[in-house]
């Protein structure tokens, strides 16, 4: 829930996406993916609350399209809720919100009159634990977005979908005689790359990713992170972790968080190239982090 602003109000002006109704958004998708300019995501003196607690503050980052972004930082300094935040997640728990603006392609995503659930179709989320529909099967984990934005989508076009984002996500081989069988019964990481599936299956043009590899081995891991160097090519991916070495790997943007004192809320400290964060970092505090003395 955003504080209602001036700026909110002008924005309105400009995001009819977001505002039109879940199903008619979709009817007019492409069957075949779309060409692979994805969008960037902007945010602007971004404060984030849970209630009367601030969490995060004054925030404002130009998340890059068709490059991985990753957010790292210490325990509690804010990056899963401002990853949230991204995809108006951070407002379904109760009492939280925002202030400030995020920008999608210069459209605010918090802008009166926006649709919550249209934005979160347009940015998907990848959680850290994989959550397939544990009662649905393979082949329903991935059709279940497109059902639901594309009420009279035809078999065979679903059929269609269901295999591009299986075979996108590395999946289809390992499924492809069992797509009636429950998701639940895959591997850790066969789940992940289905909920990868299913959350690419509807076209987002962004992906979030909140730590997707946490509860993963370390080979289910090294499949994620090629996947998401492939899924770079058509999405937009931020990417929360705690690893560094998966930030080196895996990201082309890396965002330090940090929080000064405790009780303070947690801040951004820089954003650059992944490979300037990790050998000429602009901040101490930064230098502190990767090289392993706090945190
Ligand atoms: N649902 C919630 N209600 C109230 N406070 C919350 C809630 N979720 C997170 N917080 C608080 O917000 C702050 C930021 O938490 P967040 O989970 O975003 O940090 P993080 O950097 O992702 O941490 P970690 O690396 O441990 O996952 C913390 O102080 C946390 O306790």
């Amino acid at each position: 829930m955003s504080q209602p602003s001036a700026d909110v109000r002008d924005a309105n002006a400009t995001d009819a996406p977001l505002q039109a109704p879940l199903g008619d958004a979709a009817t007019s998708a492409p069957a075949e993916a779309p060409a692979n300019v994805a969008k960037s995501i902007e945010a602007r003196d971004l404060d984030i609350y849970y209630g009367g607690f601030h969490a995060v503050a004054g925030v404002s980052m130009t998340i890059r399209p068709n490059k991985v972004t990753a957010l790292i930082g210490s325990s509690g300094c804010g990056k899963s809720t401002f990853l949230r935040s991204l995809n108006r997640m951070h407002e379904l728990v109760k009492g939280a919100y925002v202030d400030g603006k995020v920008e999608l392609d210069g459209r605010d995503i918090y802008a009166a009159g926006t649709d919550p659930v249209a934005v979160r179709r347009q940015i998907g989320m990848v959680f850290q634990q994989p959550n397939p529909f544990p009662t649905m099967s393979i082949y329903d984990n991935v059709a279940a977005g497109l059902r639901l934005n594309r009420r009279k989508i035809k078999k065979p076009e679903l059929d269609e979908v269901v295999e591009r984002a299986l075979r996108g996500a590395h999946l289809w081989t390992e499924v492809k005689d069992r797509l009636d069988k429950p998701g639940s019964g895959l591997s850790g990481g066969q789940q992940q790359r289905l909920c990868i599936a299913r959350a690419t299956a509807v076209e987002p043009d962004v992906l979030l990713m909140d730590e997707p590899c946490s509860a993963l081995d370390p080979i289910a891991t090294v499949a994620i992170e090629s996947l998401i160097a492939e899924l770079k090519e058509r999405f937009t991916i931020v990417i929360v972790t705690h690893n560094m070495q998966q930030a080196a790997r895996a990201s082309d943007y890396t965002a330090f968080f940090n929080i000064e004192r405790s009780g303070d809320p947690g801040r951004l400290v820089e954003i650059d190239e992944t490979q300037t964060i990790f050998s000429t970092p602009a901040s101490p505090a930064t230098e502190a982090y990767i090289s392993g003395r706090f945190g």
